[in-house]
Order: structure tokens, then C-alpha cells, then sequence
């Protein structure tokens, strides 16, 4: 099971979110609460072992600075969270994550997506992901997504994740504001969480 921890600015977090065991981890270069400028993301892959992920997320960038900031800063995935064309994802040599909000997503628009994983989330709020809201994963279902592509997202926490891989039955799931308190990071969120994951598989 993958494990993607989004949206860490700082090295002290990102240093948790490794020791976590955490697959991936990711950083938002897009408007947020959570954007964190190129430079500081540099700074703090440089000091992660290759084996966690770095992802970029970026929302209707384009290919030039996606493709400038991913090679500044190291990345392994770009995650695109907006509403990019395929079109846009054919023309970025780096593996994909493909986001998608399960209110505006249908069968079609995902079928042919060149992507490596496509992850679902709920509607943004205020920003375009992180609201740290769940939905009915129920709905999943009718999308028919190979689940060895599926990242689950929204809302997800430490106390509803084994819930949700047994119900969904993704293969990753990425977490946000579940890990958080008042709206930081928390350390001992973050280990729980990624406890919780491996003990449900
Ligand atoms: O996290 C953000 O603030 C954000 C802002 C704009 C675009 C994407 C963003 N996050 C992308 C993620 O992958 C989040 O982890 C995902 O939306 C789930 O967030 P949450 O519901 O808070 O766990």
C-alpha cells in the first residue's frame, strides 16, 4: 500500500514523514495554505533518502515551470490537481498522478488518462484539494477504476483509514489535514496514521 503524506514546508516534518515509512510524500505548488515556494522544497528533498517519493502538486500550471520546478527541486511524481488536459500530461517526461474530484468525474474522463495513478479527492474548498473532507466511496464503484491505479483521498484520517482500504480497497491513499492539528502538521497524527495503514494490510 502506498502512503502519500501532502502538503510538508518544513524539514523537521518531512524528516517525520520519512521515518513514518511513508511512501511519498508531497509538496503543493499551488495556491494554499500549504504552498511551499520551489526554493524551500529543494531544500528539504535534498536531505530525504530516494527511496520516499517526492511529489509535486501543481493546479493548471504550465508544462515549462512544472518541468522547471520538478527538476530544481528533485521530484519523483508531478500530481496535477486541476483541470489538465491529457494533452498536458503526454507532455511532461515525469510520472503522473492525476487528481480528480469525485463530483465532476466520470467514466470517460478517466478511462485514457495517461497517468501512472489517477487519485480521487473530494471538492476543494477555498483551495483546489485539501479540505479534509470525505465522500461517499460508495461512488467509486460506478467509475470502475482498475484499483491498482486508485489512490484514495479526502478526508482521510487515522481514525477512519483501516475503514476506508478495507471498504475501497485502494492501492494508496494520501492524507492532508487528517494529520494536522489547527491546521499544522502533527507528528504523532502522521506516525498513526501510516501505523494504521500497515496494519490494515
Ligand atoms: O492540500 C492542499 O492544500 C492542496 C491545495 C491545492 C491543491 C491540492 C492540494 N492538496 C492535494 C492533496 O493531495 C491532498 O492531500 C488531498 O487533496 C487530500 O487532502 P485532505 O482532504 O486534506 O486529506
Amino acid at each position: 500500500m502506498i502512503v502519500k503524506v501532502c502538503g510538508i514546508t518544513t524539514k523537521e516534518t518531512a524528516r517525520v514523514v520519512e521515518a513514518s515509512g511513508a511512501d511519498f510524500i508531497g509538496f503543493v505548488f499551488a495556491p494554499s495554505k500549504r504552498e511551499i515556494s520551489p526554493a524551500d522544497a529543494k531544500e528539504i528533498a535534498k536531505g530525504l533518502s530516494p527511496q520516499i517519493k517526492k511529489v509535486g502538486v501543481f493546479v493548471n500550471e504550465s508544462v515549462d515551470r512544472i518541468i522547471e520546478i520538478a527538476d530544481l527541486v528533485g521530484l519523483d511524481f508531478i500530481q496535477l490537481h486541476g483541470d489538465e488536459p491529457d494533452t498536458i500530461a503526454n507532455s511532461i517526461p515525469y510520472p503522473i498522478i492525476k487528481a480528480f474530484v469525485i463530483d465532476q468525474v466520470d467514466v470517460n474522463s478517466i478511462k485514457n488518462y495517461p497517468c501512472d495513478y489517477i487519485l480521487i479527492d473530494s471538492p476543494g474548498k477555498k483551495y483546489r484539494g485539501g479540505s479534509g473532507e470525505t465522500f461517499h466511496w460508495g461512488r467509486l464503484d460506478e467509475l470502475g477504476i482498475d484499483k491498482d491505479k486508485l489512490i484514495l483521498a479526502g478526508g482521510l484520517s487515522p481514525e477512519n483509514i483501516q475503514e476506508a482500504i478495507i471498504t475501497v480497497k485502494p492501492v494508496g491513499v494520501d492524507v492532508s489535514s487528517g494529520v494536522e492539528t489547527n491546521g499544522i502538521k502533527d507528528h504523532h497524527k502522521i506516525n498513526y496514521f501510516v501505523e494504521n495503514v500497515r496494519k490494515s494490510c
